[in-house]
């Protein structure tokens, strides 16, 4: 941050995540402005963990994450559970698990009908789709036809692909799908609108390695002479130079390296955007006096601006690993056992981006389904009839999740279980006015009976799919039995923990301050020159993994940005 040679710019953002990378790299695109982004993570070039796609899950919990803990669930035991977020450039997109999901049509359409603005809607939104992604053929160069609708994919930034090292379980996925029907059916591309069925996954990944918002939108960006990016410095308040007819000119942001470092005030004399994600965006926001009033009285921090709506809403999607011993004939399982084993395989990658580490760990098939209709009572919360209310992903191997430990031996499939139309809400607050100390998140799992019913709901959907004849032979028996639903809820309850699909502490909507912190444009409502554009602002939780979410937000954002200045 002494580095730098003004501290005056056009456009300040803080955070290079998903969204402020793709801010960054439009903002900066016309040479027209000055834009600077104050980022507190580490740089993303050369870390191993994160470019090769089956070694993501191990970036979780280093120096790239934040490391933040949930405050003890009591839909859960009172467990706490991780709440990892990317800390370096790139945000979340850089650490994260890579599956790719535009979201349903309905999806866009709720958002449009949440926010009142039909600028959201899925036909409005589908030009940014394009722009953001392109589909790739897998590094396998297999003929994908039946895998994914080509026409519904773009020419746009970030890499994406069908796995290079299909599983021995996907076709035994697919083809139990496509003879079972129904509530299990198969579905060609789940990018093409309608989400509901089995088919197969596509990540960010490209050339067989993670396709992130920093190597899709930064780095390209980088060497502009009007974009500066400052690392390892954290964006703490937001100050008003000034007060026009009450309204506070939000102009000012101030930084540090640490607790104790210097503090360096920057300016934006356009605006200011905060994207430091679904945490880091309402801590600098309650931290600058811009929250419930009541909470910042207690903390005897000055209220700047009354907005009850700052902290709330935080929405999560529960998760939970099914674990089946199977006999597999080319399981992941001796890698994690193995070390040598996975240095060959290191040695494959990197001489010919070929092998199972080209694709994230995972498998190549998941599902999104609807409960069966007519269930509590026909209350549906997902955006519509293309969006699940539940989600299985197909993991050759034992993916280490919850309390259960990988076994010494033996072959498993893994197939992790989401609610993804969960109707639990969460909170964010903070735990002191120092900006250094870790907030107080309570995503509140398991606190509807909606959402753990759904859970046991789709365990028994699972035990039906698992029981068709494709399966036979192949899965040998469930790692852990259950006599009845009150031993699945048990059994839910104690090992469950999240997607890390936060979103909603900032949320869009209409009218005054108590619809939303942010109106339509994203503008933080109530001051001027302050906008958000990160997950934190999405008014319901997409029933899907939501980074293609973040990223076309961001690239319609951009245009508002622009318009606007
Ligand atoms: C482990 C993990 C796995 C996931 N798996 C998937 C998946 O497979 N598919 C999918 O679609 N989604 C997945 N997600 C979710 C998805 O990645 C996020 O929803 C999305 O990337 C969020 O984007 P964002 O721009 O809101 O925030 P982020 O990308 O998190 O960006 C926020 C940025 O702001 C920075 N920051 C925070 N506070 C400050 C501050 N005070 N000052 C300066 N900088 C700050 C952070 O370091 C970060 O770089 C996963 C997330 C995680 C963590």
């Amino acid at each position: 941050i002494d580095d730098l040679k003004n501290t005056t710019y056009d456009f300040v953002i803080a955070g290079a995540g998903t969204a402020g990378s793709v801010l960054a790299n439009r903002l900066s695109e016309d040479g027209k402005y000055q834009v600077l982004v104050i980022e507190a993570g580490v740089d993303n070039a050369n870390i191993q963990n994160i470019i090769v796609p089956f070694l993501g899950p191990t970036a979780v919990n280093t120096v790239v994450d934040w490391n933040f803990t949930s405050s003890p669930q009591v839909g859960m035991f009172n467990r706490t559970v991780p709440l990892p977020r990317g800390h370096v450039l790139g945000g979340s997109s850089s650490i994260n698990f890579m599956a790719w999901n535009r979201g349903s049509d309905d999806l866009w359409d709720n958002f449009a009908r949440l926010s009142d603005d039909s600028g959201w809607s899925w036909n409005s939104v589908a030009k940014y789709n394009l722009k953001v992604s392109r589909l790739i053929p897998p590094t396998d160069g297999r003929d994908t036809t039946g895998e994914v609708i080509p026409s519904a994919h773009g020419n746009g930034s970030v890499l994406t692909s069908l796995s290079g090292y299909p599983s021995e379980i996907d076709p035994l996925v697919s083809g139990t799908a496509k003879s079972l029907g129904g509530r299990f059916k198969y579905n060609e591309d789940i990018n093409a609108g309608d989400m509901i069925g089995f088919g197969h996954i596509q990540s960010s990944v490209g050339h067989g390695e993670r396709s992130s918002a920093a190597t899709a939108y930064l780095v390209p960006a980088i060497n502009r002479p009007n974009l500066d990016v400052v690392i390892n410095s954290r964006a703490l308040k937001l100050y008003a130079s000034q007060t026009i007819d009450g309204v506070p000119q939000i102009d000012t942001l101030e930084v540090a390296q640490s607790a104790d470092g210097p503090r360096v005030n920057v300016t934006g004399t356009r605006e200011i955007i905060l994207s430091a994600g679904v945490f880091g965006t309402p801590q600098i926001l309650l931290l600058s006096g811009i929250g419930p009033k009541e909470e910042l009285t207690k903390l005897n921090v000055p209220v700047l601006l009354e907005s009850p709506d700052v902290g709330k809403h935080l929405t999560d999607h529960p998760l939970l690993p099914g674990y089946f011993v199977v006999d597999a004939h080319n399981s992941t399982d001796p890698i994690q056992r193995n070390s040598t084993l996975l240095a060959e395989l290191l040695q494959e990658w990197e001489t010919s981006r070929t092998g199972i580490l080209v694709t994230p760990p995972g498998g190549g098939m998941v599902a999104f389904m609807k409960n069966p209709s007519g269930s509590f009572g026909g209350f549906d919360p997902s955006s519509g009839p293309r969006s699940g209310n539940t989600e299985m992903i197909f993991g050759d191997g034992f993916l280490p999740s919850g309390n259960v430990p990988l076994p010494p031996n033996g072959t498993y499939l893994t197939v992790i279980m989401a609610v993804v139309s969960p109707t639990s809400r969460g909170t964010f607050t903070l735990n002191s006015t120092n900006p250094f100390d870790s907030p107080i998140i309570d995503p509140q799992l398991y606190t509807t009976d909606y959402d753990i019913q759904s859970m046991i709901q789709v365990m028994k959907d699972l035990d039906t799919f698992l029981s068709q004849p494709a399966w036979n032979g192949f899965v040998l028996r469930p790692l852990v039995d259950f006599a009845n639903d009150e031993e699945r809820e048990i059994f839910a309850r104690n090992n469950s923990r999240t997607v890390d699909h936060c979103i909603g502490t900032a949320r869009m909507g209409p009218g005054g301050v108590e619809g939303g912190v942010v109106d339509s444009h994203l503008r933080v409502k109530g001051v001027k020159g302050l906008r958000v554009v990160d997950a934190s602002v999405f008014p319901q939780i997409p029933e899907n993994h939501p980074q293609a979410v973040v990223y076309i937000m961001a690239e319609r954002a951009s245009d508002l940005i622009k318009s606007a200045n």
